[in-house]
């Protein structure tokens, strides 16, 4: 078969997130109407944090694998932007900020044993997939972020108009995401569209996304399951 064009392939990844990307969980659909109780935003943010604290991870198995110091040297941003420099704080330290807006001491976001069964499995299985796939499968897999900005906008209006009781300083974390993004989809698209070549290798790449939306939207289906209204 032949390869995609460009334009071709970034539509099917683009694709994938408009039918199956967490905006549409019932869950986030909740969050962004207002719906959710103290207790259940505090379970989400509780929960995420999991997921938040293995993206160095996963991002550093996936340096591992880089085809040059070039590449690597571009990775390795991801990596601090999470866990920070120095200097600078990461998305992490900015998380748990959010976590003691809702009520959450750092002890207990760091008290891993207490995340849901389902949480821990999904994050293990996208941290797995990134240790073990080819890296342009695994780079493939945080295309999800293509599909975020519209969702972190949109849920730090919704959040400050819906959650009054929620410190907008503990938004932070989605503010400074929104600056960092599009430089990592810029980069994000250059990498998997530049060295996907083969059908072969852009359809693993189209199917890493859809195995990634599966993540993020387990994860929900959990911190629904545990602290959500019965639907
Ligand atoms: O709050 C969200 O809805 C959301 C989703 C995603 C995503 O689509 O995976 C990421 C983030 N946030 C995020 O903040 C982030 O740093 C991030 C990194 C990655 C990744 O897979 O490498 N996804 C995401």
């Amino acid at each position: 078969m032949r390869p995609w064009s460009s334009e071709e392939f970034e539509a099917e990844l683009r694709a994938v997130g408009e039918a199956r990307y967490h905006h549409l969980h019932p869950f986030n659909e909740r969050m962004h109407a207002g719906d959710l109780t103290e207790e259940e935003f505090r379970g989400w943010v509780r929960n995420r944090f999991f997921y938040q604290i293995n993206l160095p991870v996963k991002d550093a198995f996936i340096l591992t694998k880089l085809p040059n110091g070039a590449e690597r040297r571009k990775w390795i941003k991801r990596i601090t932007d999470h866990d920070g420099t120095a200097e600078v704080e990461g998305g992490i330290e900015r998380w748990v900020r959010l976590g003691e807006a809702v009520g959450l001491t750092r002890d207990e976001l760091y008290d891993t044993r207490t995340v849901l069964p389902g949480v821990r499995f999904a994050v293990d299985a996208y941290v797995d997939f990134c240790r073990h796939k080819p890296w342009l499968e695994a780079v493939a897999s945080a295309m999800t972020e293509l599909f975020a900005p519209d969702l972190l906008s949109r849920r730090i209006v919704d959040v400050q108009k819906h959650y009054p009781w929620l410190d907008s300083r503990g938004l932070e974390y989605f503010r400074t995401r929104l600056t960092q993004q599009p430089a990592d989809i810029a980069h994000l698209l250059g990498l998997v569209l530049d060295n996907a070549r083969t059908r072969e290798q852009q359809e693993a790449c189209v199917r890493a996304l859809e195995f990634k939306c599966d993540v993020l939207w387990t994860l929900l289906d959990a911190v629904q399951l545990a602290h959500g209204k019965a639907e």
